[in-house]
């Protein structure tokens, strides 16, 4: 008998809009240094690979050098700016509270695979009332690499007790897509989030417009392929 599915969820841009409050805790640090705010529209190309990542391109997005001392300290000026708002004014996105507990109350698992740190994830996934869902959520830096490197949620599934072949990825970005590719699981893609190019181009699996579509008839169907 097949192994119930999991399905691993990215977080920025996939389950939770976190964008605004990204972008507050981004353009304070610029501010320090005076430089000019980013705008809605960088966050595409700005968030992805973690709130280190950010704010190195925040600053080259400006055309400003930064040293790797100076980034270590506007990291944690940074972190402790998200912490101190959040929630914030992040928000799941529609459909997504009803999209899990009907996955789970078909006996599905669940897990989180995101590049946002740990200490981060936990917290907004708790301030949200989201994190009783899952039965794994991992950090980009809960491990030793991140997505897009197949192990990141290859342990993710593990740590949730799940299984890589009855898995699949739900993400907005090249990361997760590229991760579902590298572990060989099917990559849904949603269109609402943060990535900096069409998702259709990103060759995921199956896109999903809103995650009234993300059913547990769904998830089986790419899994039977
Ligand atoms: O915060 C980031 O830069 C990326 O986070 P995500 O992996 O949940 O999209
Ligand atoms: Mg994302």
């Amino acid at each position: 008998m097949p192994s119930m599915p999991t399905v691993v969820f990215d977080l920025d841009g996939t389950l939770v809009d976190t964008a605004p409050d990204l972008m507050a805790g981004l353009n304070h640090v610029l501010a320090i240094d005076g430089i000019e705010p980013v705008h809605y529209d960088d966050m595409t190309f700005l968030v992805g690979q973690g709130a280190r990542a950010m704010i190195e391109r925040g600053f080259a997005l400006r055309g400003r050098p930064l040293a790797e001392e100076r980034l270590g300290a506007l990291l944690d000026i940074f972190i402790r700016h998200y912490l101190d708002d959040m929630p914030g004014k992040s928000q799941p996105y529609a459909g997504v509270v009803r999209s899990l507990e009907t996955l789970k109350a078909e006996g599905f698992r669940l897990a989180v695979c995101t590049n946002k740190l740990e200490k981060l994830a936990l917290p907004l996934l708790k301030g949200l009332k989201l994190d009783t869902y899952f039965d794994a959520i991992a950090g980009g830096d809960t491990f030793p690499v991140r997505k897009p490197d197949a192990a990141h949620v290859l342990k993710t599934i593990e740590r949730a007790g799940g299984e890589a072949a009855a898995s699949v990825m739900v993400g907005d970005s090249v990361n997760d897509i590229l991760a579902a590719q590298n572990a060989g699981i099917p990559a849904i893609a949603v269109p609402f989030g943060y990535s900096d190019v069409p998702v259709e181009r990103l060759n995921p699996t199956r896109i999903i417009g809103h995650f009234d579509e993300l059913t547990p008839h769904l998830v089986r169907s790419l899994l039977a392929h």
